[in-house]
């Protein structure tokens, strides 16, 4: 089987990302299989620059070529806020610390003004392939408390106008089908094509 090894140690990533590729006939391999002990710090100021450090630390360390996922929910009335610190927002990837914090912060916004994005940069790179990233957003409301079940992170409070559900009462395929990261991976495949 194909392989993509991708630099993440998020299982909820690596679960989109099957969803994804495993109908391409790719195996997801992950730094949970290649590089468990690995902690690489995030230490850019934007989505692409800390794809960018993942993707060329692990693609670096393994000599093979490596895909990179930084993402994040922007915020507009907490002026993009978490935006690049979404993991690290209340506590170190603790989600349902970092949901309590923006429900708090948005104590008193209305509805109409809840407005957010997802956004997800991805980053490839590899021997002989030059450093290439694409960008991809998902344009939802924050909800007031959280509903469904699937997903990861800040799905629960993330609504999505287009298919009147929120992210973690989608499927794990129709979350593929609208998210930033499904998004961010059409436009890898439409700039680089199979590999
Ligand atoms: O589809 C998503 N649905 C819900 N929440 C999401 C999503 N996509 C990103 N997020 C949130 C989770 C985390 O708070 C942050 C990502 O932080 P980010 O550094 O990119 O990932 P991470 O540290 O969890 O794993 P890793 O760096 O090993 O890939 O944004
Ligand atoms: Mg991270």
């Amino acid at each position: 089987m194909k392989k993509v090894v991708i630099a993440t140690k998020n299982r909820g990533k690596v679960k989109d990302f099957e969803t994804i590729f495993g109908p391409m006939g790719y195996e997801v391999v992950t730094m949970f299989d290649v590089a468990p002990d690995m902690e690489i710090e995030e230490t850019g100021t934007t989505f692409e620059e800390n794809a960018i450090i993942k993707a060329e630390t692990l693609a670096k360390a393994l000599n093979l070529l490596v895909i990179a996922d930084d993402s994040g929910l922007m915020i507009d009335a907490l002026n993009g806020e978490p935006g690049v610190y979404s993991a690290r927002y209340a506590g170190d990837h603790d989600d349902e610390a970092n949901i309590v914090k923006v429900l708090k912060n948005l104590e008193n916004i209305p509805p109409e003004e809840r407005t957010a994005r997802f956004c997800c940069c991805l980053a490839i790179t590899g021997p002989d392939f030059p450093t290439t990233t694409v960008f991809g957003t998902c344009e939802g409301l924050i909800l007031e408390e959280k509903r469904g079940e699937n997903g990861f992170g800040y799905d629960p409070i993330f609504y999505v106008p287009s298919q009147e559900k929120t992210m973690a009462e989608l499927t794990p395929a129709q979350k593929g089908a609208i998210s930033h990261r499904g998004n961010a991976l059409k436009l890898l495949q439409e700039k680089i094509g199979e590999r």
